[in-house]
C-alpha cells in the first residue's frame, strides 16, 4: 500500500528542557503525519512530495527522510533555494509558532506538472493540508488540486486536514474559500473544531461536521482537543470519547499524529472508530513530549476492543 503526502518539511526549533536553549529537528504539518506513518505502519510504503533546496541543510532533511523510512523519491531540488524554518513558543504546554518560511523551496512543489503526475500516479491515499496549500502561489494551488482530482477520477483515496493558518494566506477569505473548494474534492476532511470555529463561525463540533457533509465528503472526522472526536462515514454519524491526557507539556503535533493513526486504519479499510481510538492515543503520546516528531513505543491497538 503507497501512501503519498505532499507539503512542506522545515528545519524546527523546540524549546529544550533549558530555558532560552532550543533544539533542531524536522517537521511540518503533512511531513509529521507520514512519519508517523512510516513509525506506526510497517506494511505501508512512506512517500514525501516536497521541494528542498540543494544546500547542506535541505541534503540533511532528505538524509532525515530516508532514516526514516519516507521515501525520497518524489522530493525536488531547487538551485539556490533552501528550506523554511519555524520555532515552537510553549505557553502552559500550549503551541503557538513563528515561521521564515516565505521564500522557502516548498513553495515551488507543485510548479512540475510532470513531477506531480508521476508522484500521484498509482497511491492508494494521498494526504496534503490547508497547509500546503497556503504556502502556494494561486497557480500552482490549482495545478496541485487539478492533480488530486485526477488521482482520484482513477481511484485515489484523497485525504485533506484543513489545518487553519491565517498567517499564511492573504485574507481569511480566501483562506475559507479555498479550503472548502479543497474539501470538496476529498474523500476524508480531518477539522480542528476550535480553528474551525474561529474562522468559519461554528458553534459546536456538530456544526463543523453538518458544513463538511454539506460539501459532500463522505468521511469527516472533527478534532475537538480533550472533547469527544465527531465522525461521519456514509452518511453514518458517530463519535469515540477522549482519555484526558495526563502530563501535557506540548501540544504540537497533536493534530497531525492523530491524523496518522486515522489513516493507517484507512489504508487498512478497518473502520473509522477504531482508526480515532488508534489516533487517540498516539496523540495522547506526543502531548507529553516536546517538538513534533516523538518516537512511538506503544501499542497503539491495546484498547481497540474498548
Ligand atoms: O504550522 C505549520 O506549518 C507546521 O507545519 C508546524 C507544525 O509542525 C504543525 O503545524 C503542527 O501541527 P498540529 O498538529 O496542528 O500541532
Amino acid at each position: 500500500m503507497r501512501v503519498l503526502a505532499i507539503g512542506e518539511c522545515m528545519a524546527e526549533l523546540a524549546p529544550s528542557e533549558r530555558v532560552g536553549e532550543f533544539k533542531l529537528g524536522f517537521a511540518g504539518d503533512t511531513f509529521n503525519t507520514a512519519w508517523y506513518l512510516a513509525q506506526i505502519a510497517a506494511d505501508i510504503d512512506v512517500n514525501y512530495l516536497t521541494a528542498v533546496g540543494d544546500d547542506a541543510i535541505s541534503q540533511d532533511l532528505r538524509a532525515f527522510m530516508k532514516d526514516s523510512r519516507i521515501s525520497d523519491t518524489h522530493v525536488q531540488v531547487i538551485a539556490g533555494k533552501t528550506i523554511g524554518l519555524y520555532l515552537i513558543h510553549l505557553s502552559n504546554g500550549e503551541r503557538s509558532f513563528s515561521y521564515w518560511r516565505s521564500d522557502s523551496a516548498a513553495r515551488q512543489l507543485a510548479v512540475d506538472e510532470i513531477a506531480l503526475g508521476r508522484a500521484v500516479k498509482g497511491a492508494d491515499l494521498i494526504y496534503f493540508s490547508g497547509i500546503t496549500l497556503a504556502i502556494l502561489d494561486p497557480q500552482s494551488r490549482e495545478i496541485l488540486l487539478i492533480a488530486l482530482r485526477r488521482a482520484r477520477a482513477s481511484g485515489t483515496t484523497v485525504a485533506f486536514d484543513t489545518n487553519l493558518r491565517p498567517q499564511l494566506w492573504s485574507t481569511p477569505q480566501e483562506m475559507t474559500d479555498t479550503v472548502m473548494k479543497a474539501a470538496a474534492q476529498s474523500d476524508i476532511v480531518l477539522p480542528s473544531y476550535d480553528d474551525e470555529a474561529v474562522w468559519f463561525g461554528d458553534g459546536d463540533s456538530i456544526a463543523t461536521l453538518d458544513r463538511y457533509a454539506k460539501a459532500g465528503v463522505d468521511q469527516i472526522v472533527v478534532k475537538n482537543s480533550a472533547q469527544p472526536v465527531v465522525f461521519q462515514k456514509a452518511g453514518q454519524r458517530g463519535e469515540v470519547g477522549v482519555d484526558p491526557a495526563r502530563g501535557i507539556v506540548d501540544t504540537t503535533a497533536a493534530g497531525d499524529s492523530f491524523n496518522a493513526g486515522v489513516l493507517v486504519s484507512v489504508v487498512r479499510q478497518d473502520d473509522l472508530a477504531t482508526g480515532i481510538r488508534k489516533g487517540c492515543r498516539l496523540a495522547g503520546h506526543v502531548v507529553r513530549h516536546k517538538g513534533s516528531l516523538v518516537p512511538v513505543n506503544l501499542d497503539l491497538g491495546k484498547d481497540e476492543s474498548g
